[in-house]
Parts: C-alpha cells; sequence; structure tokens
C-alpha cells in the first residue's frame, strides 16, 4: 500500500484526491491536512507520498517544507515561475535526501490535456500564427491557467527550434483585448460559471486552420493522472524535479 497524505484537502481538487486515494486497491490516506494545520506532521513514518494541491501563493512554502521533511511530493497547483522551480532544485539539494527526493508538478494531470499540449507542440512548426485560449470556472483565481502558460512555452519553443518569426500581428491600439503575451504567444482567458477546465489552441495559415482543445468536464477526469504520478513516485520515477505528466506516458 502506498501512504498517501494531501495538502489543501478540502479544496475543490483536494476533495476529490483524497476520494480518489480512499477508492484505489492500492493506496491508503495517511493525512489529509489544511490552511492552518502543521505540514511537519507529514514525515517518512506516515507518509511515502504527498499530494499538493493549493493555491498559488503558499504551494512554493509548503513544497519547501515537504522537502525539508524528507518526503516525496506530487504537486498539482499552478503558479510556478523559473525562479520558484530553481528554489525546489536548491531546497532538493540542501535537504535530507538529496541523491533520492523527488518532486512532481504537472500543470494539468488530464489525459486530454496533456496530449493536447503534445500535439500542440508537434503542430507547432507547420503554422504561421498561433493563440491559445483557456476556458475556466470563475472561480479560479489565477490568470491565465497554468497549462495554458505551459502551452505557449511549448509553442514557442517549438517556432525558436525551427527557426521562426514572431507570429504577425499588426494590432496598434490594445486595451487588453489581445489578452497576456507569454513568450511571444498570445494567451486569453475566459471564466464562465457551467466551465470546469478547457482549452483550445488555435493555429492558422493562409486559407487554413487547425484547432486542437481539450475538455475535463469534471474533475474526475484529473485523478487517474494523480494516481499515475503517485504510483510513479513511489516506484520508478527519477530522483529530482520533474514537470508534466508526459514524463510518464509513452507518448
Ligand atoms: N494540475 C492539475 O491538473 C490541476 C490543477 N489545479 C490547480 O490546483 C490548485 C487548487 O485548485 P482548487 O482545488 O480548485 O482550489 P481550491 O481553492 O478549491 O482549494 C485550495 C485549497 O487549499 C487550501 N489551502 C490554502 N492555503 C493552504 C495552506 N497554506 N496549506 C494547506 N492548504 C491550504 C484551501 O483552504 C483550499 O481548501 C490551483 O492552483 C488550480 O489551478 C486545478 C485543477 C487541476
Ligand atoms: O483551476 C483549475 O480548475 C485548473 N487549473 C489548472 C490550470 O491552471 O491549468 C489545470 C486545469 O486547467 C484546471
Amino acid at each position: 500500500m502506498i501512504k498517501v497524505s494531501v495538502v489543501g484537502a478540502k479544496g475543490r481538487m483536494g476533495s476529490y484526491v483524497v476520494e480518489a486515494v480512499n477508492n484505489a486497491a492500492d493506496t491508503q490516506l495517511a493525512l489529509a491536512l489544511d490552511a492552518g494545520d502543521d505540514l511537519t506532521r507529514i514525515a517518512p513514518d506516515n507518509t511515502d507520498v504527498v499530494v499538493e494541491f493549493t493555491v498559488p501563493s503558499v504551494s512554493l512554502n509548503n513544497v519547501l517544507t515537504l522537502i525539508g521533511q524528507g518526503v516525496d511530493v506530487v504537486v498539482g497547483t499552478t503558479g510556478w515561475t523559473d525562479e520558484k522551480l530553481a528554489q525546489v532544485k536548491e531546497a532538493i539539494a540542501g535537504g535530507p535526501k538529496p541523491e533520492t527526493q523527488k518532486v512532481f508538478i504537472a500543470p494539468n494531470f488530464a489525459i486530454s490535456a496533456v496530449l493536447a499540449d503534445y500535439f500542440t507542440t508537434k503542430a507547432a512548426r507547420y503554422f504561421e500564427s498561433a493563440e491559445v485560449i483557456e476556458l475556466h470556472h470563475p472561480t479560479k483565481v489565477d490568470a491565465p491557467s497554468g497549462t495554458a502558460i505551459h502551452t505557449a512555452h511549448g509553442i514557442a519553443e517549438a517556432r525558436k527550434a525551427a527557426g521562426m518569426a514572431p507570429v504577425p500581428d499588426a494590432t496598434e491600439t490594445d486595451g487588453g483585448s489581445r489578452g497576456q503575451v507569454v513568450d511571444g504567444i498570445h494567451v486569453h482567458a475566459v471564466r464562465l460559471r457551467g466551465l470546469n477546465a478547457h482549452e483550445e489552441v488555435l493555429f492558422g495559415n493562409a486559407g487554413e486552420q487547425l484547432t486542437i482543445r481539450a475538455d475535463s468536464f469534471d474533475r474526475t477526469s484529473f485523478m487517474p493522472g494523480v494516481l499515475l504520478a503517485v504510483r510513479k513516485l513511489a516506484t520508478d520515477a527519477p530522483a529530482g524535479l520533474t514537470i508534466g505528466l508526459d514524463h510518464f506516458l509513452d507518448l
């Protein structure tokens, strides 16, 4: 049995994780903690893997604390920047188990979103124009979504590797309607009651368009990915920091 503790256990995602861990045959719930709880209660003697779904403003501190506790961590919270990731790597190197510590961060655990991202990186070099639209429930605190930022970076990287020019755009006046520019790619965020988590990547050439869309209609869509990550960390995932569920899929 893999002993799993959940941080952010009372949240929308955390409560689904608690249920998924309770229902899986090979996992058992250790501690379910939320805001105000002492994370140092989580330790190797009671926990094999921690799952962290909280809010971007606290996630880094939680992860640093858990590394200090010597437990492996699966993180679904968004808001990660290069600077924050560098702090995680530093903490692993200076932590209690620098050779074996595992931290896994995924912007999205839904297979539809991971595959959409994968197909997007394959398509990116064939199209002159690319824009990302993410659409979410109105209770989401961050915009654009972590997934959309990850997608935009993937598109930019593929375009750079192919030696492509910047996306064409003659806009001279912009009151914010062109979205946030992430690595040269425009990202638009919609917040609408009734939505859960959705993303569309629009690619364009003269006379043609490709749209890649992923829809998570329900939070159950994230649970197989979360459990896969937990199982990988408990077995053969590499030590150190790994980012993206694609690393655990045979793509
Ligand atoms: N990677 C993925 O596949 C997915 C990622 N997310 C991300 O997960 C995060 C959480 O999303 P939701 O569950 O919808 O948010 P939520 O607001 O429903 O839940 C957050 C929970 O964290 C708790 N919390 C706040 N501060 C804390 C602290 N210092 N220590 C422990 N717990 C604390 C809150 O009390 C709350 O229960 C967001 O960043 C969201 O973007 C959401 C869905 C899927
Ligand atoms: O807050 C959410 O709901 C989601 N957050 C993640 C993100 O910001 O990309 C993943 C998914 O889109 C749902």
